[in-house]
């Protein structure tokens, strides 16, 4: 189904950021603020490769694992009032930023470098792209990622906040937008 015409109340909303910095968690929380559906991109690239990422990584390489995450997000980003979290280099791909871009909302979850390397013993152990990376290399990526992030219709910078405070904060800044610039009455 296409979406031509969907009011700005009615499009999906897309998280997007470098790994760990809480697009599933808080886009998980996000969705059940503002009763929408959710989805995580990666747990249904999961589901269709019976396997974890890794796995998928480690059998298929990353170019399948790429070429099904650009399937998905292409079905989603057509779909209304969805919660969307992409993995933190769907961005990569130009298509995928384009699609998302024009129809969807497309909001940057940002931390500070000093708040991410606070996480990486939480993160390394199931996301591929970590593993076997210094952390200094790791850095460089996340720096490099800047760019593909800036491409976004809202940033929001969720360092200092729990989870649940940051989908707040992102919710109420939704509801505001959406008051401003849809009003209901
Ligand atoms: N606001 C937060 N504060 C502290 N830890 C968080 C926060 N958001 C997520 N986490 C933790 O960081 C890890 C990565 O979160 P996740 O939602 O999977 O990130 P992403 O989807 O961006 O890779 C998880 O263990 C999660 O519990
Ligand atoms: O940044 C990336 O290239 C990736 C991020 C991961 O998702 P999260 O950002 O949710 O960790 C996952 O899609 C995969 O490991 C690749
Ligand atoms: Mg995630």
């Amino acid at each position: 189904m296409r979406n031509f015409g969907l009011s700005i109340r009615e499009k999906s909303i897309v998280c997007i950021g470098f790994m760990g910095v809480g697009k599933t968690t808080v886009g998980k929380l996000l969705a059940q603020k503002l009763y929408r559906n959710f989805v995580d991109i990666d747990a249904e690239i999961e589901k269709e490769f019976s396997m974890p990422i890794p796995l998928i990584f480690e059998t298929y390489g990353e170019k399948a694992f790429r070429k099904k995450e650009k399937e998905l997000i292409e079905y989603y980003s057509h779909q209304p009032l969805y919660i969307i979290s992409v993995g933190g280099g769907a961005f990569l791909q130009k298509e995928i930023q384009a699609m998302c871009l024009a129809n969807c909302i497309v909001l940057f979850l940002d931390i500070s470098w000093d708040s991410w390397k606070e996480r990486i013993h939480i993160l390394s152990g199931n996301r591929p792209l970590l593993q076997g990376r210094s952390i200094e290399d790791i850095k460089e990526l996340f720096l490099e990622r800047q760019s593909i992030y800036s491409l976004n219709h809202s940033k929001f910078q969720i360092d200092h906040f729990e989870a649940e405070e940051a989908a707040e904060y992102l919710s109420d800044a939704l509801k505001l937008s959406w008051e401003i610039y849809a009003p209901q009455r």
